[in-house]
């Protein structure tokens, strides 16, 4: 008998919640808001969500070894000093593009810091395709393009022994994977592991987990789906109660929850009112599940 529990943690309501990760130090969550424009971190404590307003749409949130965090701000990479709540530059990519921004990024298990790009888009799903690219920022803090021909760079995050990494281009309706050289940070053969059902939808973000299975955010399916890499099968399904489901980690207690970030963007009065909690954080226990801790960028 399955004791899957889904709580409604942060309700405020993003307008695209994405890049949950979970930060030990603080014993909270953080996340962000794309087009809200916001850095958030909840605390299960207080139950309560802080919020750092940005000034353009922030798609990633990561630790960092020095402290604080570092983000992925519109076509940046830059530093986030939390109690300062400032912003400072690090790098900049895609300046050859005029309307792209960065989405997804996740920092690798030797502490660089992956994050991919895409058009602005005109409604959910809807951009000019091919537009993105797939950068790394080393942490030396130069950045590296691993390819282009993106269409929504999305969802990250490498193999338990780290010689594979795993990504997400959504609207090719596949999980991917690459040989992966942690040494030195380079991606070859890539290959599909995954196409979504169409019930499924979109896939998005996405974790791994203790197991080595990866956990898919299906936007648009309302769910997300353990998947065994190595068989291509999919294992589980978790249905959730809004359509929009961005990404998921693990967090909490030796990274036994599962958090799971939505969207609003996209939705009409009739479709928020069926889904009110369109835009929270939602909180899974009893996937008997364990995560692996995030990274921190050691630049
Ligand atoms: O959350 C993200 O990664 C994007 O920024 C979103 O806009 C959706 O994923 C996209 O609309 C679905 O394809
Ligand atoms: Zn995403």
């Amino acid at each position: 008998m399955s004791s899957v529990r889904i709580e409604c943690v942060a309700k405020e309501g993003c307008r695209i919640g994405e890049s949950p990760v979970w930060d030990e130090k603080e014993g909270a969550l953080l996340f962000v808001d794309i087009t809200g424009r916001k850095v958030c971190r909840w605390s299960p404590l207080t139950r309560q969500t802080q919020a750092i307003p940005v000034d353009a749409p922030v798609s990633s949130v990561a630790l960092r070894q020095s402290g604080d965090y570092v983000i992925t701000l519109g076509t940046r990479f830059a530093a986030l000093k939390w109690k300062e709540e400032l912003v400072t530059t690090i790098n900049q990519v895609d300046k050859d593009k005029v309307n792209t921004r960065f989405n997804d990024g996740k920092v690798d298990p030797a502490g660089r810091y992956f994050a991919g790009t895409m058009a602005e888009e005109i409604r959910p799903a809807v951009l000019e395709r091919r537009q993105g690219s797939l950068y790394t920022l080393f942490p030396d803090l130069s950045v590296v393009k691993h390819f282009d021909q993106v269409d929504i760079s999305n969802g990250l995050d490498w193999s338990l022994d780290h010689r594979t990494f795993f990504y997400i281009d959504s609207l090719s309706y596949s999980v991917d994977a690459f040989d992966y050289d942690l040494q030195t940070g380079k991606i070859g053969n890539r290959r599909s592991i995954y196409k979504l059902e169409k019930e499924e939808s979109i896939p998005d973000g996405m974790c791994i987990d203790t197991e080595g299975k990866l956990w898919v955010a299906c936007y648009d399916g309302g769910r997300v789906i353990r998947l065994d890499p190595e068989t291509g099968k999919r294992l589980q399904t978790v249905k959730l109660p809004v359509d929009k489901t961005t990404s998921c980690c693990f967090g909490g207690k030796d990274y036994s929850e599962m958090y799971v970030t939505s969207a609003s963007d996209g939705m009409d009065k009739e479709w928020l009112s069926r889904q009110p909690q369109a835009g929270g954080v939602f909180k899974i226990t009893g996937l008997g599940a364990k995560g692996v801790p995030p990274y921190p960028f050691a630049g």
